[in-house]
């Protein structure tokens, strides 16, 4: 983990209009996440969870607060350092999207472009990018399907021809082509067999040390951020309730809602 912040949540928060009324789904949501550490972000369905997910990825604007990053020196026409994402134009959140973040969803096919081979899938990043030699494009898109432990000889198959597990590595394949520094995930292993969760996660963990990744995990599973996370964030009602190292706070849960939630694991 290095010692410079990457991402800064500061009061960040987001409301809806709900039968009429605004509610906030998450509120005063702060903190730092530094590059190469990886955050979970645990908590009851409706706790607000994919809303701050959204905020920190800028798939949704902030109501209140804000959310920076340190955008690369040169990149994105950035100057470095932290950059308040609300301050960022429309493309060059596009160019961070496609290039230092990647973003995986839970349905894989939301990731990912159906109609197209699962090497062209894994290509399009580099494409968006310039690049066009199609050996070399073929020459990634194997790299990273062996990478992520897929059959090279499925490159010209559809995704939807992949089981589901398949589809889930082909799509962090996607995401990692281009080197990013910061992932966002949501809920990435829910909805598979056991047995593929548990290898998919060994793999991500794997994946996050290897490339030094930082992330941003929402999940309901805390043997996945036990698995996976520095840090926990535990959400309830739209606000972080305890935050801490991920040892900590599951040894030692400090906030009612923490001990229930660890408990009903243990139960
Ligand atoms: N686009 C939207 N319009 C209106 N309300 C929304 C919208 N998105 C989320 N909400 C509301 O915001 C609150 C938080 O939802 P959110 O999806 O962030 O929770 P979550 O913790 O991710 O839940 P889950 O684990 O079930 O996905 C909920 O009350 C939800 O109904």
């Amino acid at each position: 983990m290095s010692d410079q912040v990457l991402l800064r949540a500061d009061g960040a928060g987001k409301q809806f209009v709900q039968a009429g009324r605004p509610r906030w789904a998450c509120r005063g949501v702060s903190f730092d996440l530094h590059g190469g550490e990886v955050l979970a972000v645990v908590g009851e369905s409706g706790s607000g969870k994919s809303t701050l997910l959204k905020l920190l990825a800028a798939r949704l604007a902030c109501d209140e607060g804000a959310v920076s990053y340190d955008v690369r020196t040169g990149e994105a026409g950035g100057g470095g350092g932290l950059v308040d994402l609300a301050r960022l134009s429309e493309a060059r959140l596009r160019w961070l999207a496609r290039t230092d973040w990647g973003f995986v969803e839970q349905q894989a096919r939301e990731g990912l472009r159906m109609n197209v081979s699962g090497g062209a899938n894994i290509g399009e990043r580099l494409m968006a990018l310039g690049a066009r030699h199609y050996g070399r494009l073929r020459g990634e898109a194997l790299h990273w399907m062996e990478r992520v432990e897929l059959d090279a000889g499925r490159i010209d198959d559809l995704p939807g021809t992949y089981s589901g597990g398949m589809q889930q590595r082909l799509q962090i394949a996607r995401n990692l082509v281009t080197r990013p520094r910061l992932v966002f995930m949501d809920e990435p292993t829910t909805g598979l067999d056991v047995s593929v969760q548990a290898r998919l996660l060994d793999l991500l963990r794997e994946l996050v040390d290897e490339l030094r990744l930082a992330a941003v995990i929402v999940t309901h599973d805390l043997a996945v951020a036990r698995l996976l996370a520095h840090r926990l964030l535990v959400m309830k009602d739209g606000q972080v309730v305890e935050q801490g190292l991920t040892d900590r706070v599951l040894d030692d849960p400090q906030h009612p809602y923490t001990q229930l939630l660890v408990s009903s694991i243990l139960t």
